[in-house]
């Protein structure tokens, strides 16, 4: 499968591509090749046998497959960008969303997230450090700390401190406070006549809540480019590039520091909670984690990709607590359009709710249950619809940093499971929890003891 989902198996070369999907295409390329092109950008190849000219595709609708249409984001559901300029999310326009998502996704490769390891590690190293300091750790701020620090080095060339200094900035407990108001905002937004009056008296503190939250990542990344950097960050790939606007740098650059995350922290706490839960299984990670490496030096990103049980232990993590619990709804294109063999008209909103598809014993046995095993061939598994597990959702819009998340989830729990047992008396209470877009996590109170010491 390509970055987008697509199964190149199934490319053949029968396809065409539509010249106009892509604005980089060559004429004179070959069908197979022009399709590979294609999938690297985010396209996918169109339904249209050879010889045939394409449909005419409008410019913000792509075909996807068998003359489907892709059915846009359904954007009432985001709330205004605060400069009004949209982000790769709420991009509405396809071409101008595949252009951004050119531009970032180098910055994204398996090549370049080698080149920036130094800044994971340094941070899996804090804190590690920071972990030492209390037997009692309440991984729910330990990890958000982390992930938090490593996204405003990666964004904004700088740290927040979070860990150094041991609590949350008062930017990012803006950020958390103002994810609770995300569900009231989506149905502000729904209604035209409660958007309106909302623009017209929405109170000043509210707006200047948004401005002041705005104007630290602006100020942030126009320091960040004033002031150049040799380390490979995503700045370097959007100065070459001078594809986008100063609207989208920030508004990007915000979208980085929410996207990247609360996603990551929540996994590693959710799979914490369900580690500390379920000891056997905990018990299977640290003798994989500590039987592969001798130092903290050998746990490197490579190293990490290796290791079947934490890979199947993320996956796991990722299907019985996903980051993104609840649907993002999209909106059926314009002229209708199919879905799994049913016609919906124009404007209709569909969606696939994580949470419901990966709890659902028609998709995976034992659903409620932890069990890496099942992404590992045990045979006791083997009717799970693996398909259905898609945290990081699909196709062009699927989530541009998942190398990066998988690196990092991999990196922090190693390092936290070489150094530390990890215990809690935490009960089953833990898993009720509201959401709002994201899980609203409980702190998760766990017993650390350093065993480097001792081993
Ligand atoms: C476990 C961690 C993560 C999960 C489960 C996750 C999940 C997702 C999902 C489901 C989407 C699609 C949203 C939609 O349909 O609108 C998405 C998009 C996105 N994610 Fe992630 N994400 C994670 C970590 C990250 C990280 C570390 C980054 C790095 C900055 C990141 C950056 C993005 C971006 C930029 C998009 C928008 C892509 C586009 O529209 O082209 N995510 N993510």
């Amino acid at each position: 499968m390509t970055r987008s989902g697509y199964d190149t198996s199934v490319c053949a070369a029968e396809y065409e591509v539509s010249p106009r999907l892509c604005p980089c295409l060559s004429p004179h390329q070959c069908r197979r090749a022009r399709s590979e092109h294609a999938h690297q950008h985010g396209f996918q190849a169109l339904d249209v046998p050879a010889g045939e000219s394409a449909p005419q595709v409008p410019q913000t609708e792509v075909q996807t497959e068998k003359g489907k249409k892709e059915n846009g984001k359904e954007l009432r559901f985001h709330g205004p960008p605060a400069n009004g300029v949209p982000h790769l999310v709420t991009e509405p326009d396809t071409i101008r969303h595949a252009a951004v998502r050119r531009v970032f996704s180098p910055a994204f490769s398996e090549q370049s997230l080698r080149k920036q390891e130094p800044l994971f590690q340094k941070y899996a190293g804090l804190m590690a450090g920071c972990a030492r300091k209390n037997k009692i750790v309440n991984m729910t701020e330990l990890y958000d700390f982390t992930t938090f620090d490593i996204m405003a080095e990666f964004t904004f060339g700088e740290p927040l401190g979070m860990l150094e200094s041991n609590q949350y900035s008062d930017w990012v407990a803006m950020v958390f406070s103002a994810v609770k108001i995300l569900p009231t905002m989506q149905m502000i937004e729904f209604y035209s006549l409660s958007r309106n009056l909302f623009r017209l008296f929405e109170p000043k503190f509210v707006k200047k809540m948004r401005l002041d939250h705005f104007n630290h990542t602006v100020t942030r990344v126009d320091k960040r480019l004033r002031e150049g950097s040799d380390q490979p960050d995503l700045w370097n790939f959007v100065e070459e590039s001078r594809a986008l606007s100063s609207g989208e740098i920030y508004a990007n650059a915000e979208l980085f520091m929410a996207a990247g995350t609360e996603t990551t922290s929540s996994l590693l706490t959710g799979l914490t909670y369900y580690l500390v839960s379920y000891p056997d299984k905990m018990k299977i990670l640290t003798d994989e984690v500590r039987g592969s490496f001798s130092s903290d030096e050998d746990i490197t990103f490579e190293a990490l990709s290796k290791l079947e049980y934490l890979n199947a232990c993320i996956r796991e993590g990722l299907r019985v607590y996903p980051p993104v619990p609840s649907a993002i709804p999209r909106k059926i294109a314009e002229g209708g359009n199919n879905i799994m063999g049913k016609w919906l008209p124009a404007g209709t909103r569909v969606s696939v709710h994580p949470t419901a598809a990966y709890r659902s014993p028609a998709n995976f046995r034992n659903p409620d249950e932890f069990i890496p095993e099942r992404w590992l061939g045990d045979p006791n598994y083997k009717d799970d619809v693996r398909e259905a597990h898609q945290p990081f959702s699909v196709g062009p819009r699927n989530c541009l940093g998942l190398n990066m998340a998988w690196h990092e989830m991999r990196l922090l729990l190693a390092k936290l499971i070489f150094n530390f047992d990890i215990s809690s008396d935490v009960g089953p209470e833990w898993r009720d929890q509201d959401v709002y877009v994201l899980w609203h996590r409980k702190p998760l109170m766990c017993q650390l003891e350093y065993v480097r010491a001792r081993i």
